[in-house]
């Protein structure tokens, strides 16, 4: 699939004390005129690279609307924000089209959502190579059997979705996520489909390839426990940032 990018993204991403996101008023808004619906309502918020960082709070503060906007899958209505390099909003911003977006995002934001969204038509090996492909990135299928070795599913790597576990299909998409590299990985919900032990195994497999990549990692959990595991715990409450405090990991 060829994309062209009209508009220029300055890439700051190489430069380590650069934050990974930069969020200021951040703010979004759905629905139409009749009915505006305030979703996130001013986010301040500044990770720099190599953290990783809790999003707590309960059902509809927000959580997913805030991954979607900071991960590029969503735009915001207001307020600045700068991600891994990428200027998605604010005053000098491009205006990306969805095209673009995608551009933006690929090779430095990995998503690794609850349900795993991998293509069902493509074996394993094809769903992990295909986003290093469109990335332009030699030697996408070596990298992909590469990764998914890593993630303990070298001798998965042709079957389809609908042939693995759960748990099996979620490594799958862990691997998809950190193939190219990101610089950033956002994980919304990861273990929310699977059964405790597995979501555990997940975790932890979640945690050791982000640690030995050292890339940003932003989780959103429901799991107090889990959010711990993190250097930085954030609460959400009503789509605004109502507590930012440490996690119980050293920084
Ligand atoms: N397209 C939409 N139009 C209007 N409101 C929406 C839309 N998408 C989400 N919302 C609302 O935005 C609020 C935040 O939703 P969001 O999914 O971000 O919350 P969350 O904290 O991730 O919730 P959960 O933990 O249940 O997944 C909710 O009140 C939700 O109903």
């Amino acid at each position: 699939m060829a994309e062209t990018m009209t508009a220029p993204i300055p890439d700051t991403a190489a430069s380590t004390d650069h934050p990974a996101i930069l969020a200021q008023g951040l703010t979004l808004t759905l629905g139409n005129t009749r009915a505006e619906v305030p979703i996130l309502k001013g986010i301040d918020l500044a990770v720099p690279a190599g953290q990783t960082v809790a999003l707590l709070g309960p059902s509809g503060s927000g959580k997913s609307s805030l991954m979607a906007v900071l991960s590029g899958l969503e735009r915001a209505t207001g307020g600045s924000l700068e991600v891994a390099g990428a200027h998605f909003a604010g005053p000098g911003a491009p205006t990306l089209s969805e095209d673009q977006l995608a551009a933006a995002r690929r090779g430095r934001i990995g998503i690794v959502l609850q349900a795993f969204h991998l293509l069902p038509t493509m074996s394993a090996l094809e769903n992990v190579a295909t986003p290093l492909e469109l990335a332009g990135m030699d030697d996408a299928f070596g990298r992909a059997r590469a990764e998914l070795e890593a993630v303990g599913l070298g001798h998965r790597i042709d079957h389809y979705p609908t042939q693995l576990s759960g748990g099996e299909q979620q490594r799958v998409a862990i691997a998809r996520a950190l193939a190219p590299r990101p610089a950033l990985i956002f994980a919304d919900e990861p273990t929310g489909n699977l059964d405790s032990t597995t979501g555990t195994d997940i975790i932890r497999l979640l945690f050791d390839r982000r640690a030995e990549s050292g890339a940003t990692l932003f989780l959103i959990t429901h799991d107090p426990a889990l959010a711990e595991k993190c250097q930085r715990v954030l609460e959400l409450a009503d789509g605004r940032i109502i507590s930012d405090r440490a996690g119980a990991e050293p920084a």
